[in-house]
């Protein structure tokens, strides 16, 4: 078939099915029904709710059909089932469209299991044959043909046939992802169903209770995919998950934003997406306050970073490590132990209830409980012992009365008695181990954590206040048979803070621990999946935190080792990940090829990262761009020459960015950019937003950002020096540009760009002109 007629049968495929549509939206439009008027009855209230439900489903199939009409499938799949002669077309989309009438598809769904064909068969090697595993069991067929169709606001632009079966089918499917890949993109990441990988669709139909645990190279789509995987699972188990009960963890509020539009489009909504930070500090209600983060953000990422940090980083790992969650589940142990206050409850003279029998309330009848809820409802049932002996009694209804008011004040006089214990307060005296109460499980804190974190608390201003019990109102509650008063551990309390106690990020995740331990979790607090983007800067007590709240273990955990900028708070291996699950509920994939950038840049950055610990690089698909440029430019033009490059980059790309090394440095950068008449975003830490157009930011806030054009400045010896920190920074900035990255350095250019751009290594390379001298591997 020729390409023009392969457009004409696509052309008239697609009048058809526009058509198909167009009449189903029209039947949707004619049953819309009037809205009642007048004070509805009971009857018809339930008529017009029932009325409601059904109106909001048709809206929702006529917004669905809506968005279909603009570009209802991408892609048709020839199937011929077992050995059938006449193969069937499949026409694959965003969303699957019945015909009403016979229930027959128009277009098929990409996650339904037929349509993963469409992704994993390539037809290499003569092979025609592919199946697919249906509700049914495992479905063979052949595949005559594989097509890919672009359709943009209802009209056809592009028909490529990625495979026919007879003909040779040499890199069609690859000449298809290259042009997606060389559109320019708007500022949010989008979806890609069109052109997903077959190690790509792997992962997104891997099953539902696994740990989904993937390495990624810079661009290799593991944001995207993990996306596509929350989509692919509320299609598949539709009946058991939901979407308010999934959450996306992603690094900054930003890049919340920067991915917000990817699930809509692909017909998802409702799914959680936050911050860790974000969604531990409301977990807490807000017991405690997060300190702010910039200054010490700006400490981590100085250029001359603080001697000091080696050992803050220390602490700081042994913060989010599985050790501590030994340390905590120890104290919880110990506290639990504890918790019934050893003496008797005695409502009135002559009437006791053991403290034997509380105990084995405690102990026995509710072990199963955490020991907070556990408290409560043995307390509620002291609480029904007495009310009963009340009742059962044959007092007169005054002796009644008088008998439940004494018991009432000697019962809150007994469960003052009961410790009382605040997570941030335990953890507190676990970590200072200088509290008037430490737990002996604090022994197994060293030393050098206590003293850190004393540092950092000041020694006035620790939060764990610690109160005695109400003695001498517990005293009067005792009964005859009273024991020593368990004085040897004052309960815990935050209670009477007049402030919310301070707390740094990486606190949260213990603190959090402890209240889970304490409380337990409700079943309306679990997920039914977690999804960890950036998750090399997780550590692995977050990891085990979310277990708790994950019971089913299905996760997707995303990240890469290369881009471990915080590594303060992040792990080494992914090993520290994978060991929290067993070997059958966790998988572990590895994506290497980047998507996101041209071949030159994605050489470029390989070569900056090539000497850091454990750096895997990046295989570019085949994609040619401009040429990295590396400028020198005389130190005091250097904001000039910054807006200059802008202005040459802008009259090529929509999204720019200019990555510079600190944020001192991008509020210069920004001014000079507006002086220049440039209209520029300055992206900060706080900042949720990203707007798109020309944006100037710190290199360590760019993490899972992409750009058009990236233009990284001052890149000399002294901001970029030759450590794994600023290597990796480099890294990262690079990685961001899609298609054309430069770069601008004055002075000595930085000992970590490749040896091609040393004056010593290339003097010739060195000096260039006034426009700078694009640097390829050619030259
Ligand atoms: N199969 C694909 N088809 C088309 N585009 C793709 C494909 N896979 C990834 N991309 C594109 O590559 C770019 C990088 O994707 P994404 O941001 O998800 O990667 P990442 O691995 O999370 O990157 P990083 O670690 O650098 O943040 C995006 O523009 C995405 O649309």
């Amino acid at each position: 078939m020729t390409v023009d007629a392969a457009f004409q049968e696509e052309l008239q495929h697609l009048h058809e099915v526009t058509g198909r549509i167009s009449a189903q939206l029209d039947r949707l439009r004619q049953k819309e029904q009037p809205a009642a008027s007048g004070d509805p009855d009971e009857a018809e209230t339930a008529d017009i709710v029932a009325a409601q439900v059904v109106a909001a489903t048709r809206a929702q199939l006529a917004d669905a059909l809506q968005r279909a009409l603009q570009e209802p499938y991408f892609g048709r799949l020839d199937f011929a089932e077992g050995d059938q002669p006449i193969p069937e077309r499949l026409y694959i989309g965003k969303r699957g469209i019945l015909d009403p009438d016979s229930g027959d598809p128009i277009v098929i769904d990409w996650r339904a299991p037929v349509a993963s064909m469409f992704y994993t068969f390539s037809g290499q090697q003569g092979q025609d044959r592919a199946g697919y595993m249906s509700p049914d069991g495992w479905v063979e067929g052949r595949i005559d043909r594989k097509r890919n169709i672009v359709i943009r606001q209802g009209k056809l632009q592009r028909v490529v046939d990625s495979y026919v079966r007879g003909e040779e089918n040499l890199g069609v499917a690859d000449e298809f992802l290259l042009y997606r890949l060389s559109e320019h993109r708007d500022h949010r990441l989008r979806d890609i169903v069109a052109t997903i990988q077959a190690e790509q669709d792997r992962i997104i139909r891997a099953d539902r209770n696994l740990a989904v645990v993937i390495q990624g190279v810079a661009g290799s789509g593991k944001t995207t995919v993990a996306l596509h995987r929350l989509a692919y699972l509320l299609y598949q188990y539709a009946d058991r998950m939901r979407p308010e009960r999934m959450i996306i963890f992603a690094p900054n509020a930003m890049f919340v934003d920067y991915i917000s539009e990817v699930l809509p489009e692909l017909g998802v909504g409702g799914i959680q997406q936050t911050t860790f930070t974000r969604w531990a500090l409301a977990k807490l209600g807000h017991q405690v306050r997060l300190r702010d983060p910039r200054e010490r953000l700006a400490r981590w990422f100085a250029v001359q970073p603080d001697p000091a940090l080696a050992e803050a980083y220390r602490v700081l790992k042994y913060k989010g490590s599985p050790a501590l969650r030994e340390v905590l589940d120890q104290a919880v142990v110990e506290w639990t132990a504890s918790a019934v206050p050893d003496v008797d409850f005695s409502p009135w003279a002559g009437e006791v209830l053991p403290a034997a029998t509380i105990r084995e309330w405690f102990y026995a009848d509710y072990r199963h409980e955490p020991p907070l809820r556990r408290r409560d409802r043995v307390l509620a049932r002291v609480k029904r012992w007495y009310e009963t002996r009340i009742a059962e009694a044959e007092w007169s209804r005054e002796e009644k009365a008088a008998r439940r008011q004494q018991a009432a004040n000697r019962y809150h006089a007994y469960a003052s008695r009961w410790p009382d214990v605040t997570p941030w307060a335990l953890y507190e005296a676990l970590l200072r181990k200088d509290s008037a109460w430490t737990p002996n499980a604090a022994a197994a804190v060293p030393d050098w954590v206590a003293a850190y974190h004393r540092s950092l608390r000041g020694q006035g201003a620790s939060g764990s206040r610690i109160r005695r019990a109400a003695d001498t109102e517990a005293a009067a509650a005792t009964g005859a048979n009273q024991h020593k008063a368990d004085r040897s551990r004052p309960a815990l309390s935050a209670a009477g803070e007049a402030r919310r106690p301070l707390v740094d990020a990486e606190d949260l995740a213990g603190i959090l621990y402890l209240d889970v331990r304490l409380r337990g979790v409700r079943s309306d607090e679990t997920f039914d999946h977690v999804v960890i983007d950036e998750a090399q800067d997780f550590s692995p007590l977050q990891i085990i935190l979310l277990q708790q709240f994950c019971p089913q273990g299905s996760f997707t955990i995303l990240g890469d080792l290369s881009q471990s900028i915080h590594s303060y708070q992040g792990i080494d291996d992914w090993e520290e990940f994978l060991r929290l699950f067993p070997a059958e509920r966790r998988t572990f994939h590895k994506l290497d090829v980047s998507y996101r950038s041209t071949m030159e840049i994605i050489e470029f950055a390989n070569q900056i990262a090539a000497g850091t610990p454990g750096f895997v690089p990046a295989r570019p698909v085949f994609r040619s761009g401009e040429p990295v440029r590396v400028e020198p430019v005389a130190a005091e033009e250097r904001y000039e020459r910054a807006a200059a490059a802008v202005a040459r980059l802008q009259a090529e790309h929509t999204t720019i960015a200019v990555i510079c090394r600190s944020d001192a440095a991008c509020d210069e950068y920004a001014r000079a950019l507006a002086a220049s008449g440039i209209p520029a975003h300055r992206i900060g830490a706080g900042d949720e937003h990203y707007e798109g157009g020309v944006s100037v930011l710190p290199v360590y806030l760019a993490k899972g950002l992409e750009f058009d054009a990236v233009l990284m400045v001052d890149v000399d010896e002294s901001s970029y020096t030759a450590d794994p920190l600023s290597a990796k920074l480099l890294f990262v900035g690079c990685t961001r540009a899609l298609h054309q990255l430069w770069l601008q350095y004055s002075g000595r250019p930085s000992p970590l760009l490749p040896a091609g751009v040393h004056p010593q290594a290339h003097p010739h390379m060195y000096g260039v002109g006034e426009t700078g001298r694009p640097l390829s591997r050619t030259s």
